[in-house]
C-alpha cells in the first residue's frame, strides 16, 4: 500500500552553532519506502541534519514529522521510542571494539530489550545475530570475532547487520562507502539496496561520492550555504542543469561554489 504522506518531512529546519548559521531552513520530504541521498561538501551540515532527524541536536526552529507526528517538541522518553525505529549505519562502521561481532549487531536489540522488560536470551540474540550476517554474506561463525579481527569492508558489513537487526523501519546511512576500495563500495551499496527493499524501509544517506549516491539514491538533494538549493532524482545528479550541483558532482575547481577554508 501506498501512502501519500511523506514518512519524513521536515519543514523551515534551522540550526546554528553561534553565530554559525549551518541549516537555515531546510524543508525535505522523503516518501515512505524510498531512498533519499543527500550530498553536500564538508561542513555543508549533512550530519547535523542527521542529527537533527535522531534528535541528539535540538534545532533552533523547524519541525521534523515522521509518519506525520512532529518530533522536535517530544519528550525524551517518547522521543527515544522514534529513535528505536531508526536504524543507523555509522560512518567507519562505529563497532565497540570489546564486544564480540554478534554482540555488536545484538547491541540494539538486548538495550531495547532491558528497556521494555522484554528480555531476549543471549543464545535468542546471538542466533539473530548470525541470520543478520547471513543476509550482508558474511558467515555466522563470524559473529565469534571481534571488531580489530575485520577488514573495513567486512566491518561495514557488520555496520549494515547492526542497523538491520531490529527490522528499522527508517534507516540512515552516513558516508557508507568511505574508506572502501571502489569494488568494497559498490559491493556495500548493493547489500544496502538490498537490505532497504528487503524492508521496505525508507532510508537517507549522506555521502560525498557520487557513485554511491547514484546506487543507493532514489531521489537526491542538495545541501550548500545552508540551504537544499536542489532536489531531483539521483539518476540525474550529473545532469542536474544546476550549476553549483554540476560543479559539485562532476568535482570541478572551477564554478560558483567557494570553498572556504577557515570554518
Ligand atoms: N556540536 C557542534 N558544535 C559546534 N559546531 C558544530 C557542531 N556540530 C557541527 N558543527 C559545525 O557545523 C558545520 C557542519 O558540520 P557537519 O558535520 O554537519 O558537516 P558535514 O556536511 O557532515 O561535513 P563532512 O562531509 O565533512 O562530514 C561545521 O562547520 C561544524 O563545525
Amino acid at each position: 500500500m501506498t501512502s501519500d504522506i511523506p514518512k519524513i518531512r521536515i519543514r523551515g529546519l534551522c540550526k546554528a552553532f553561534g553565530p554559525k548559521i549551518v541549516l537555515d531552513g531546510i524543508d525535505l520530504d522523503v516518501m515512505p519506502g524510498t531512498s533519499m541521498v543527500v550530498i553536500g561538501g564538508s561542513g555543508s551540515g549533512k550530519s547535523v541534519l542527521l542529527r537533527c532527524i535522531l534528535g541528539l541536536i535540538t534545532p533552533d526552529a523547524g519541525s521534523i514529522e515522521i509518519d506525520g507526528v512532529d518530533v522536535v517538541p517530544l519528550s525524551a522518553r517518547r522521543r527515544e521510542a522514534v529513535i528505536e525505529r531508526i536504524g543507523m549505519l555509522f560512518q567507519n562502521a562505529a563497532l565497540f571494539d570489546s564486544l564480540p561481532v554478534w554482540e555488536n549487531v545484538a547491541f540494539g536489540l538486548l538495550a531495547s530489550g532491558r528497556r521494555h522488560g522484554a528480555r531476549m536470551s543471549r543464545a535468542e540474540a546471538r542466533a539473530h545475530a548470525g541470520r543478520m550476517l547471513e543476509q550482508v554474506g558474511l558467515d555466522p561463525s563470524v559473529g565469534a570475532l571481534f571488531p580489530a579481527e575485520l577488514s573495513g569492508g567486512m566491518q561495514k558489513r557488520v555496520g549494515l547487520a547492526r542497523a538491520i537487526a531490529g527490522q528499522p523501519d527508517i534507516l540512515f546511512f552516513d558516508e557508507p562507502t568511505t574508506g572502501l576500495d571502489p569494488i568494497m563500495g559498490a559491493v556495500i551499496d548493493g547489500l544496502i539496496v538490498d537490505c532497504v527493499r528487503r524492508l521496505g524501509s525508507t532510508a537517507i544517506a549522506i555521502t560525498h561520492d557520487m557513485a554511491s549516491a547514484q546506487r543507493i539514491g532514489d531521489q537526491a538533494a542538495m545541501l550548500y550555504q545552508g540551504r537544499l538549493i536542489w532536489q531531483g532524482a539521483a539518476g540525474a545528479l550529473l545532469d542536474s542543469g544546476n550549476p553549483i550541483v554540476d560543479q559539485f558532482t562532476h568535482g570541478r575547481r572551477e564554478g560558483p561554489i567557494s570553498m572556504e577554508l577557515r570554518r
